[in-house]
């Protein structure tokens, strides 16, 4: 595939950005995506068991974090908008680079340097609430988009800590997305909380003349890394069986989704529950 890569910004509550890398240049911003969400707490995200009135005169009964991980063009910001939105985001790929604002002020000139004084909602994560019912119960995701590009990885590792759900995705038409699985599954090893759940999501299966991973080789992995993840020296190791029989904690499964509807152009509805993905 032949896509241009510039940047698009991601915004939520870093730390320091001192130690950030710094934007380079000016950068087109996706509308909607770069703003700061005024609803971020400066210490992460509401945790379960919070007061059944959220932000932003949200109801909810529990909230939970989930983030969004994986190389560089395989589709998590697509994954946010449309979960979030419905849309999906076609043509130019904007990838996700540290553009940072001043809280309250919106975001600052691109290309501008950095504002000197003042607390900054930056950089390479952004995250969008939304509620979904549950059996009855108000669920509030908040979601968080962080940048793929490996320079960053030092940055969004911080994010990990407080996440209940990561969504690791690849792209099933670039092998190399697949590949870094692995890596990524080491850093969530390293930087994540021992029960996070996992979900290995395999984009863009609309593209199917393209495709370059097989669903097999990603069942595979799926079914190996679960079993090392919870065999780990940080984790209980758990039989795989029970895992599968009881989705608890942990559990690592495949999901392969499109964001873009081939026969039509237009979402094939919302992404309301990823079980409604696409075969593939
Ligand atoms: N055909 C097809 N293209 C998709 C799909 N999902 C995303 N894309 C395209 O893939 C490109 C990259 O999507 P992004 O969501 O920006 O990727 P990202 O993972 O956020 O990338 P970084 O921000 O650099 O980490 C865009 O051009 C999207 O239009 C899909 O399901 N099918």
């Amino acid at each position: 595939m032949s896509r241009k890569k510039t940047s698009k910004s991601k915004a939520g509550s870093a730390p320091a950005t001192s130690a950030l890398p710094a934007a380079n240049g000016p950068r087109p911003v996706r509308p909607g995506t770069a703003r700061p969400c005024p609803e971020a707490p400066p210490n992460g995200p509401p945790q379960p068991g919070w007061s059944s009135i959220g932000g932003g005169g949200d109801f909810y009964d529990v909230a939970f974090k989930v983030m969004l991980v994986g190389d560089s063009g395989v589709g998590k910001t697509c994954l946010l908008v449309r979960f979030k939105d419905g849309a999906f985001l076609a043509g130019t790929f904007i990838s996700t680079v540290g553009i940072d604002f001043r809280r309250g002020t919106g975001p600052r000139t691109l290309g501008a340097p950095p504002p000197r004084t003042g607390p900054c909602w930056s950089w390479l994560v952004v995250f969008q609430n939304k509620v979904v019912d549950v059996d009855g119960m108000k669920v509030k995701l908040q979601i968080w988009d962080t940048a793929g590009q490996e320079r960053f990885r030092s940055v969004t590792h911080a994010y990990y800590r407080d996440a209940h759900a990561l969504l690791l995705l690849y792209d099933v038409t670039n092998k190399a997305s697949f590949d870094s699985i692995q890596a990524w599954l080491t850093e969530i090893q390293e930087h994540a909380q021992d029960d996070v759940v996992l979900m290995l999501l395999g984009n863009k299966v609309d593209s199917a003349q393209e495709r370059a991973v097989k669903r097999e080789d990603a069942e595979k992995l799926a079914k190996g890394a679960e079993t090392a993840l919870h065999q780990g020296p940080q984790r209980a190791p758990l039989p795989a069986a029970r895992l599968h029989q009881e989705g608890g904690p942990g559990v690592f499964l495949l999901q392969t989704l499109s964001l873009w509807d081939p026969a039509t152009g237009h979402p094939p509805g919302r992404l309301d529950s990823l079980q409604q993905s696409v075969p593939g």
